[in-house]
């Protein structure tokens, strides 16, 4: 296997965006969980995006998983490797953006790292540093509040430089327009001035595509999927790739029953949790029966079997920022995050265990733990579903099985049933 791009993602749901997002550029595209145990396995790839669940983990085991990918993904071949990371920067103060660019860039060598979590097609632009979600900015988008790292701050130099040991420069839209050149001296000369890391401005497709000519000879950047594109496109104007990529896994039908699982409360989520009603029997569970220690993870599965003869099925605990706040005020961030996220994980490995082979799982930390129970190692892309979300295929499983891993954030009022329809 030799890599025209190595992708290290932060977490599932962002790996499989991003893997989508090199595959509609024309890259063949591979998404592994963690570091395969086996690649013999894997197919040929221009790219491979190694997903980790590490976005919310203690930074030391965060740096520590993402060296090893990176190794991995260097021993393979890959030149530039991607840290890949939340469009909208979803960390805290302590991490683990920051640390984990820190160790990475100095693994490859590198004096400074280019950063941008554009990502335009999903509304994502950088301007003057600041971050903007569609209209506004970060910090008054529902980002705020999001329960795990709700982000209060939009400018990403500030926010990176709370978490980064280096300064933090700029690279801006103005810089930007002057093409691939003046981004690269650009870099030079903050990294001249100490800076180890630049946040850079871009707000269209054509942005990224600078950034992505600037930087693909260097080793090391990190960024959300448009970042991904503008490293694609450079590698497909130096002849690497492949002009049928898009949707190549699509397969043989996988049959069985198909079920859905939210475990996100972000505020698209919420939405089409809601528009699911009409089309399909939703069980919302109560996160504060489940701490206090009920079975609702039987519940949930006695529900299940009850109706997925008929058809799929919804089972959810996304709830409004206010019941999140109180729950987590009762038990605990971590403890009720960590609780439910066990909890979705199980109710999936009983669905499977009752025949389900095609599954829509919301939320990112959500979709680790459902993959991690399952004991899914690698998935190969099929076609686009909605932006930034793709139909993925088990790779190494006997019985392959169709999954959808939905960004929290991403997808229409209709995803849940326009998932379902293209997932056979
Ligand atoms: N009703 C709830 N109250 C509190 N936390 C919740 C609730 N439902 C889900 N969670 C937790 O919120 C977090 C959602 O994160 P994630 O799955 O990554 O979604 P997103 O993609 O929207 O960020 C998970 O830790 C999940 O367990
Ligand atoms: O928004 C993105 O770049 C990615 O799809 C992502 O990382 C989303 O994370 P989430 O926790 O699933 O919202």
């Amino acid at each position: 296997m030799s890599l025209a791009l190595g992708c290290v993602a932060d977490d599932y749901t962002g790996a499989s965006d991003l893997a989508n997002t090199l595959t509609k550029a024309g890259l063949r595209t591979i998404q592994t969980i963690g570091i395969p145990a086996d690649d013999r396995a894997l197919p040929e790839a221009d790219a491979v995006v190694v997903a980790l669940k590490s976005r919310s983990i203690p930074s030391d085991q965060a740096v520590a998983r993402s060296r090893e990918a990176e190794a991995w993904l260097r021993a393979r071949g890959a030149a530039h490797v991607m840290f890949k990371v939340c469009s909208t920067f979803d960390s805290t103060d302590a991490g683990n953006i920051g640390p984990v660019m820190d160790a990475l860039r100095t693994e490859a060598g590198e004096a400074i790292a280019l950063v941008t979590p554009a990502f335009p097609e999903t509304g994502r632009s950088v301007y003057q540093g600041n971050l903007f979600v569609g209209s506004v900015p970060l910090n008054e988008s529902p980002l705020k509040d999001h329960p795990l790292n709700p982000m209060r701050d939009a400018n990403l130099v500030r926010v990176l430089a709370r978490q980064s040991a280096s300064p933090v420069g700029l690279i801006d839209t103005a810089t930007v327009a002057k093409g691939a050149e003046a981004v690269a001296a650009r870099l030079d000369v903050l990294a001249a001035e100490g800076k180890g890391a630049a946040i850079a401005d871009a707000i269209f497709d054509s942005d990224l595509e600078v950034l992505g000519r600037a930087i693909i000879g260097r080793k090391f950047s990190v960024g959300a999927s448009g970042l991904g594109l503008g490293l694609a496109r450079a590698l497909a104007a130096d002849g690497r790739g492949t002009k049928d990529a898009a949707g190549a896994a699509v397969g043989e039908p996988v049959g069985g029953t198909s079920a859905c699982l939210a475990g996100s409360c972000s505020q698209a989520t919420l939405q089409q949790v809601a528009a699911a009603e009409a089309i399909m029997p939703v069980l919302r569970l109560d996160p504060a029966r489940l701490l206090a220690g009920a079975n609702v993870v039987a519940e949930a599965l006695a529900f299940a079997e009850e109706r997925l003869a008929a058809g799929p099925v919804l089972i959810a605990t996304s709830a409004s920022p206010e019941a999140v706040r109180a729950l987590q005020a009762q038990h605990g961030v971590d403890a009720a995050g960590h609780a439910i996220e066990a909890a979705l994980a199980a109710i999936a490995e009983g669905l499977v265990a009752r025949g389900v082979r095609r599954l829509v799982v919301a939320g990112g930390e959500t979709s680790g733990a459902v993959v991690d129970r399952l004991g899914l190692t690698a998935f190969l892309l099929g076609p686009e579903i909605a932006a930034g979300v793709p139909v993925l295929r088990t790779a190494g499983r006997p019985e392959p099985m169709l999954l959808a891993l939905k960004s929290g954030n991403f997808g229409g009022a209709d995803f849940f049933g326009r998932a379902l329809d293209m997932m056979r």
